[in-house]
């Protein structure tokens, strides 16, 4: 079992395993209802709240990653109500580091990355998320993953489209992933299933939770 370290509460075995059996019976459409609900509360904090979560944010993964000389980080560019990290993605080029985009180049595959700076051109891909037009493709030591929600147990919820999971199982050099969402965000369980990989660290306005494998 995980457990976090840092300051999250306790998550307890005979709680996880009471959780299992209160399982949705439609997991997916559990989920999407999930989902619909929560991004509905984080557009409802408002642009200037959410701009302040993401400077808060930001300095915690500061503090949490403070020598990233020779990193390869993958942010991601923002959208319905994500907190917008682009400025300190922006910022990894005088920290010694490289800022990279994930990239859908073929639906219902894994995501690929390419290197990104503020100056370099985009081009629209699914759901209209700009990612990078050219530039090289890389396999990030760090990735920052957006978290539609989490659980206490490090597991994620996403957008539905098994991308992340499907690129965090067959990344040839395993990275750290850092999930990234509002405190507001977090479930008891997402109900996690064999193919939902779970993250090294999550980091809130509030909080950082670092899990142990
Ligand atoms: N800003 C940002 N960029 C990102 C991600 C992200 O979470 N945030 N991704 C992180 O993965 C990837 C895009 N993820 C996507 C995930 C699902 C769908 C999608 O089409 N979903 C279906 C629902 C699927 C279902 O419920 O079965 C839909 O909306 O119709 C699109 C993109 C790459 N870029
Ligand atoms: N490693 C994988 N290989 C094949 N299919 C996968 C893999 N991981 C996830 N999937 C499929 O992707 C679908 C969506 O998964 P899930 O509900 O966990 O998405 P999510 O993590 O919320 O989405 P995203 O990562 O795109 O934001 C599921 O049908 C699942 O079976």
């Amino acid at each position: 079992m995980r457990r976090s370290r840092l300051s999250s509460p306790p998550c307890f075995l005979d709680e996880l395993e009471s959780q299992a059996e209160d399982q949705p019976d439609d997991l997916p459409r559990w989920r999407r209802t999930q989902r619909d609900r929560l991004i509905a509360d984080r557009l409802g904090l408002g642009v200037a709240i959410r701009s302040l979560y993401a400077r808060q944010m930001a300095e915690r993964l500061n503090r949490f990653l403070p020598d990233l000389t020779n990193c390869t980080v993958s942010g991601y560019w923002p959208c319905k109500g994500e907190p917008d990290l682009r400025p300190w993605l922006s910022s990894l080029g005088i920290r010694g580091a490289r800022g990279a985009l994930p990239v859908i180049v073929e639906k219902n595959t894994a995501l690929r990355f390419r290197l990104w700076r503020a100056s370099d051109p985009l081009e629209k891909g699914i759901w209209n998320i700009p990612h990078p037009a050219s530039g090289a493709e890389v396999d990030p030591d760090i990735v920052i993953v957006p978290l539609v929600g989490f659980d206490c147990a490090g597991y994620r919820l996403g957008y539905g489209g098994g991308y992340f999971d499907r690129t965090l199982a067959v990344a040839p050099n395993r990275p750290r992933i850092i999930g990234v969402g509002y405190a507001q965000s977090r479930l008891e369980t997402i109900h996690p299933q064999p193919h939902d990989v779970p993250m090294d660290v999550i980091v809130t306005e509030s909080e950082a939770l670092e899990y142990e494998r």
